[in-house]
């Protein structure tokens, strides 16, 4: 396994961390950069094959594959005058900083791989998507539950804009918590029952024989109460500001 470093160590960056080195037979040497302190102190502390740098070129020297974890308007105050060498891997998991964007930063001819982790990598078990494919960052991804690559930017772009609906998931599930506190239910109650019902519908998803459409066919009753809701609430309107909405996410990546 390669050296890695990264730049720019909060939520990402430790979820990587995490998911390469918690409870594994081997894991790679990891170098991060040294703001987030207090996060890469912790994961140090640890995890004895990971140590922080003194600085993000450190970080950058000691490893053969780079991750770029910055928030996207900080990236040129991280990037700024870095040395990246052109026979190292970069990943960019910036959200909406294209490769070329990434490319004229750093000033490299190194190989840059876009990726989009998700939190749950620090389990080893979300799926990431890449551009281009490249061997080492799929080998890499497949440590952290799955490498998913794609054909093209444009391609990364729409399953870039997927990810930007996960906290909607979490509002509406929140939205029906709050509705049956309205009606009296203790929250405590509420807040059980709507998480263990969806957790069901969570492990339903991953029964793959069946499709969407047919996993929500089989949870409905033909004039049920699900089917019900279904075409009061998510009719051909609420449907279309979706896609409204999701359009207009694509077009700003
Ligand atoms: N969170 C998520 O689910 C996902 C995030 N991403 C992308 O990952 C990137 C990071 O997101 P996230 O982890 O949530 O953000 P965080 O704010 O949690 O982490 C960003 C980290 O970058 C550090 N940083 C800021 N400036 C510098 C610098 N000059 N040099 C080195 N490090 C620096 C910050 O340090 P300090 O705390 O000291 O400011 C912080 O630790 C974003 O571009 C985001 O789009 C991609 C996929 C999913």
């Amino acid at each position: 396994m390669k050296r890695i470093g990264i730049i720019g160590v909060g939520e990402i960056g430790r979820a990587m961390v995490v998911g390469l080195c918690d409870e594994v037979d081997t894991s790679p040497e990891v170098f991060l950069s040294p703001r987030g302190a207090r996060t890469a102190a912790e994961l140090s502390s640890r995890y004895e094959n990971v140590q922080v740098c003194a600085d993000n070129q450190e970080a950058v020297d000691r490893s053969d594959v780079v991750i770029i974890a910055v928030r996207g308007q900080d990236r040129h105050e991280a990037l700024a005058g870095l040395r990246v060498d052109d026979d190292k891997i970069v990943v960019n998991v910036m959200s909406g900083v294209a490769n070329d964007d990434l490319r004229q930063t750093l000033g490299t001819d190194a190989v840059l791989v876009r990726a989009i982790p998700l939190p749950s990598v620090r389990e080893r078990r979300s799926v990431t998507v890449t551009f281009p494919s490249h061997p080492v960052t799929d080998a890499l991804f497949e440590r952290l539950g799955g490498a998913q690559p794609v054909a093209d930017e444009a391609a990364f772009n729409v399953f870039s804009t997927l990810t930007g609906t996960l906290t909607t998931h979490y509002a509406y599930l929140a939205a029906l918590t709050s509705w049956a506190v309205g009606q009296g239910i203790a929250p405590a109650d509420a807040d059980r029952y709507v998480r263990g019902l969806f957790q069901g519908v969570g492990r339903a998803l991953s029964d793959e024989t069946r499709s969407l459409h047919q996993l929500a066919a089989d949870h409905e009753t033909p004039k049920g109460n699900n089917e019900r809701i279904r075409t009061t609430w998510f009719d051909a309107a609420n449907s279309q500001a979706l896609d409204k909405a999701l359009d207009g996410l694509l077009v700003d990546l």
